[in-house]
């Protein structure tokens, strides 16, 4: 059975079929959070090749035109499901495609709020949604009723703002409910999966935490024995303590110190998710080993190429070194992938542009054999934190900042030496411990501080100093796709410049990064 079906055998499920719009993972996110499942697949999906029956289909919006002739259109068997079936924007205009071809570019493009106006007042699909302000974002639109239809709302600019089937349990809104500035979004959508799909809302994290632990026993059985790297950060310790509930000693966590992590980082892991969390954790020192490795090294693409590279040679060579009780192989990985992970992966889009290679041990077992454990791969970021806080994992650790595989090293420009290391090292423990004084630490996305490979001329107790440069990070995001950076008041910046200049040896100036991304990165390598 495929990872999906052994979710939607538990959970009733809205299936989305994704036409490619930036706001199509949206529509899985708030049904989520009103207890419904979704999952996303793309447009193309074959129906019959589904192998599980969904309480109903949203169709997304999308870039392209339906008209078009490279349009991706939906297979016709969606409505042999005989489930009800809503389309947003592209989906709708799908339906009036497939029902009379009635759509053309408007005369106007329409992006934007407008305000809705309810014709059909007995629709449950406006319940409690009438003369609210929705989102429009489309330059095409209907220009007749697809046959078999008739208007349930309307706007100002679009006369076919809703349809439904005259008959059937099929409806199309112009509309994006998934984005917030849809004041009503929600209950639209809430509107359609549980009154109108009678979905059951029992997608919760604690049924999450039953089912998973239950599918965990089943696939590894009595006897066999799991591997995974663990880091210390959310995701990884997550994805760890649920396989330790579910199997115990017969998992094997393993913590790479790189000699890169940050201050007495390996040490904390260790307490904290060894002696705190009771899971098998083993710390293996190769700081020496990728230190070594990046001698000499100062392009960034270098660099997280060899420590991706050599994460995987001491994982494998500490993974062989166990010996399961049972006297058999290893068999399966653990792997801390998430939803927005399988979502890229999925869209029918092209993959797009490499901007740096992020390291992940995802991936890097192929010819090992291993299989893959994937236990948080239905779920996003808060999801997870939410899994996180009901294990009993402490808040702090939860609600840490994403910290990258390449660590320090990507954070120490141009050459990573020991020495160097140390130095970031020491400014970044002062930056954080400051920030979480002044209580900003859950207000910030990331922050962290870089070292550059600059030196600059200070002046320090009478004495010229020619020293380098710390440069500091704080971002703001919901995604790390783009990123603001965060608005310190003056004194706070003032204090971390002057603790950083006066008790790490080394630096002689601290600068505040001010750029968004686009069009810099979050981290500076
Ligand atoms: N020092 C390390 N030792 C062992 N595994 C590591 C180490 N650093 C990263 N990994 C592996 O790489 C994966 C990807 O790292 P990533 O930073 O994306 O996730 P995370 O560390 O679990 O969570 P977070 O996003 O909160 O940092 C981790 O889940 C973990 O399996
Ligand atoms: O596990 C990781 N391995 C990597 O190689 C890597 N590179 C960047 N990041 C993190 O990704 C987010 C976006 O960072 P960028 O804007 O710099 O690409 C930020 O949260 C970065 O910290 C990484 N995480
Ligand atoms: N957001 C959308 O789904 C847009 C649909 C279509 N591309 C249009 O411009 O009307
Ligand atoms: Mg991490």
């Amino acid at each position: 059975m495929s990872p999906i079906e052994q979710v939607t055998n538990v959970f009733d499920t809205i299936l989305v079929l994704d036409f490619g719009s930036q706001y199509s993972h949206l529509i899985t996110r708030r049904l989520r959070e009103f207890n419904v499942y979704a999952e996303m697949l793309p447009c193309t999906q074959k129906i019959s090749e589904l192998g599980w029956k969904p309480k109903g289909v949203i169709l997304s919006g999308g870039p392209y035109s339906v008209y078009a002739e490279d349009a991706p259109h939906v297979d016709h068997d969606v409505f042999k499901l005989d489930v009800p079936i809503l389309g947003i924007c592209y989906g709708m205009q799908e339906l009036a495609w497939i029902n009379g071809k009635q759509v053309a570019r408007g005369e106007k493009r329409e992006y934007g709020p407008a305000e809705l106006n309810v014709v059909d007042t007995t629709t449950p699909l406006f319940k409690g949604v009438d003369h609210s302000t929705v989102w429009m974002s489309h330059g095409d639109k209907l220009h007749g009723l697809p046959t078999g239809f008739k208007v349930i709302a309307t706007s100002n600019n679009s006369p076919f703002c809703g349809i439904a089937h005259e008959s059937e349990a099929i409806y199309g809104i112009q509309f994006h409910p998934e984005v917030t500035h849809s004041t009503q979004g929600k209950t639209l959508l809430k509107n359609f999966a549980v009154d109108i799909c009678k979905a059951s809302q029992n997608w919760t994290m604690e049924n999450f935490i039953d089912t998973e632990i239950k599918r965990i026993r089943e696939l590894v059985g009595p006897t066999a024995e799991v591997i995974g790297a663990v880091s210390g950060g959310v995701d990884s310790t997550v994805a760890a303590k649920l396989m330790t509930e579910a199997i115990g000693d017969r998992f094997h966590a393993i913590l790479v110190d790189n000699g890169v992590l940050r201050l007495n980082e390996a040490a904390t892991v260790k307490k904290t998710l060894g002696d705190g969390l009771g899971i098998n954790l083993t710390v293996v020192d190769a700081s020496e080993e990728f230190l070594t490795k990046l001698k000499g090294i100062t392009d960034p693409e270098k660099k997280r190429k060899i420590i991706g590279n050599t994460f995987i040679h001491v994982f494998e060579r500490e993974a062989a070194k166990i010996q399961p009780k049972g006297g058999e192989e290893i068999e399966f990985l653990l792997q801390g992938t998430l939803y927005p992970d399988v979502i890229e992966s999925i869209s029918f889009k092209g993959p797009s542009q490499t901007i740096k290679t992020h390291h992940n041990v995802g991936g890097l077992l192929e010819d090992m054999k291993l299989k893959l454990i994937e236990p948080l791969r239905e779920l996003f970021k808060d999801e997870v934190r939410h899994l996180g806080e009901l294990l009993g994992i402490p808040h702090d650790l939860v609600w840490r900042h994403p910290f990258p595989g390449p660590g320090i090293a990507i954070r120490v420009l141009g050459e990573v030496t020991k020495e160097q290391v140390e130095i970031a090292r020491k400014a970044d423990y002062i930056y954080i411990e400051e920030i979480k004084k002044a209580g900003l630490y859950n207000k910030i996305s990331q922050a962290f501080a870089c070292l550059l490979p600059v030196k600059s001329v200070g002046v320090m107790g009478d004495q010229r100093t020619y020293e380098q440069v710390i440069a500091l990070r704080a971002i703001e995001t919901t995604d790390f796709m783009t990123a603001d950076w965060f608005p310190f008041e003056h004194d706070f910046l003032k204090r971390v410049a002057a603790r950083i200049v006066n008790e790490v040896d080394g630096v002689a100036r601290v600068t505040y990064d001010i750029t968004s991304k686009p069009p810099a990165t979050v981290e500076w390598e």
